[in-house]
């Protein structure tokens, strides 16, 4: 299985770069995880004009990728899922992508085209903590799936 996770982020060094790693690698007897960061010349100026034209410039960097294979957008006033649920949703699937917003979030024409939206939990966190977040629940819903006391 193939997931994706497509994130609005400057491709720099960050503190949370190990724990990605060792998520990314505990993930990998499941899944090949690929971690994309966009953060196009558009965005950078629609952050100067405002958070609309934000959200606009995310949609714009986005689109090619959620054309293809199954979609989940992570919104903090998306659908709240337990780790169960959102076990579920790797399952019996070929790829998944899973997309991450910036700074303003995702305008309404990304989250109708994603095939779910989900919500984390009733807190807003950075994209990086995201992330972190994002990959321990990929790792401990694929324990989920194969019965490893990782999930008890
Ligand atoms: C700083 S947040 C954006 C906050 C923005 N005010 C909003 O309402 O979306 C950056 C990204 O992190 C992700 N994120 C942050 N908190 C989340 C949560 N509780 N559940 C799901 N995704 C979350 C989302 O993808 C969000 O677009």
């Amino acid at each position: 299985m193939n997931i994706e996770i497509v994130s609005i982020a400057k491709k720099e060094k960050s503190i949370y770069d190990p724990l990605y790693k060792d998520l990314i690698k505990m993930i990998s007897r499941f899944a090949k995880v690929t971690d994309t960061e966009i953060f196009s010349k558009d965005v950078t100026k629609a952050h100067t004009i405002s958070p609309d034209a934000s959200q606009r410039a995310y949609t714009k960097a986005l689109e090619s990728h959620i054309n293809s294979g199954y979609s989940v957008t992570l919104h903090p006033d998306g659908k709240l899922i337990d780790s169960f649920e959102f076990s579920k949703l790797l399952n019996d699937k070929m790829s998944i992508k899973f997309f991450i917003g910036g700074a303003y979030g995702f305008e309404d024409e990304f989250l109708n085209k994603s095939d779910s939206v989900i919500s984390l939990g009733n807190i807003t966190m950075s994209h990086k903590i995201a992330k972190a977040v994002l990959l321990e629940q990929i790792y401990r819903g694929f324990s989920i799936l194969s019965n490893h006391p990782y999930h008890k």
